[in-house]
């Protein structure tokens, strides 16, 4: 946290994909209209410049990492993450200090099928995502699943090409880069619950650095950041991360937060589900709560086969 000439100068952090640094522009923009002065720092993760398969090359955290420790060093004061490619353990120094207006936390499939009954027989999707892979299966287990990674232009060129007969991504990504053209079909939460934090930006600073905090407020939303808490809560309490085939969704229903969750094996056959219901002030019991429920039905042997797979 810089102060120029009596203004308040937030150095923000981003990575240089083009969908970080649409949702970088997207706070700067924001922070701007409230007369803080923002500079943008780039910065290269190690996801951005390895290709292979993430679940090999020891995904977690390989896209924040990097930002977290510039944050940690003081070279910036704010990092703008997909909640998505957070994990959860909580990083000494490190607070998660706004959570904007989640948009759609929908997976859709991209390619010329309006819906998972149009594709045909084993037909090629491509996705890196056990969890969307294991939900893809587990409603057609004739499909077949094959790997895709890159930034989100890279895997349509990819899917145009011909490599594959459909793909599946996040709606919030499409339509934040401008490609919601390119959305065949939405995947209905009855068929596939989104990542943990999917479609949510986490705005993450020092933990001790109160004026950028108290600056961050005008962005949080208090209802998507209690959502976010419960999702993330349930994830580390089953002690699965980011790249784990589990399912998860917190909304509002009425005064309340609704928590739905799954875990699958990754070959899809096997598939647990919980959900449970609570104030906004409790989501993190929540998120104990659910897990513990999917604990009691096995979530553990379905994430240590996902382990196995790799
Ligand atoms: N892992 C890459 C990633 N991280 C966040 C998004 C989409 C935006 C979001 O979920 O907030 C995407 C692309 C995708 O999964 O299609």
């Amino acid at each position: 946290m810089g102060v120029v000439s009596g203004q308040p100068f937030i150095r923000l952090g981003t990575r240089s994909s083009p969908l970080a640094r649409w949702q970088a522009e997207w706070v700067s923009a924001r922070l701007v209209s409230l007369g803080i002065r923002v500079e943008m720092i780039h910065i290269t993760t190690q996801g951005d410049v390895t290709t292979g398969p993430l679940g090999q090359i020891g995904g977690q955290g390989l896209f924040t990492k990097e930002i977290q420790r510039a944050l940690l060093d003081q070279r910036i004061d704010l990092a703008v993450h997909s909640l998505k490619d957070l994990p959860t353990e909580a990083i000494p120094g490190l607070t998660i200090a706004a959570v904007p207006t989640r948009e759609s936390t929908a997976d859709v499939l991209v390619g010329p099928y309006k819906a998972l009954d149009d594709l045909p027989p084993g037909a090629r999707i491509g996705t890196g995502s056990l969890r969307r892979r294991a939900q893809l299966l587990h409603a057609r287990p004739d499909l077949q699943l094959l790997e895709i990674r890159g930034n989100v232009d890279t895997r349509l060129r990819k899917l145009d090409s011909g490599e594959y007969d459909a793909i599946v991504l996040a709606q919030a990504g499409l339509s934040r880069l401008g490609l919601a053209a390119r959305i065949a079909y939405i995947i209905p939460p009855q068929l596939m619950l989104p990542a943990v934090g999917q479609g949510a930006l986490g705005l993450e600073t020092r933990a001790d650095d109160a004026t950028t905090i108290e600056l961050l407020q005008p962005l949080n939303d208090g209802l998507t950041h209690a959502a976010v808490l419960a999702e993330r809560t349930l994830l580390n309490s089953l002690r699965a991360g980011c790249l784990a085939p589990v399912g998860a969704w917190a909304r509002a229903s009425g005064d309340n937060l609704l928590l739905q969750a799954t875990v699958l094996h990754p070959d899809g056959q096997k598939r647990i589900a919980a959900e449970g219901i609570a104030p906004p002030e409790q989501a993190m019991k929540l998120g104990q709560t659910v897990a513990a429920d999917l604990a009691r039905q096995g979530a553990s042997e379905l994430i240590s086969a996902a382990h196995a797979g790799r």
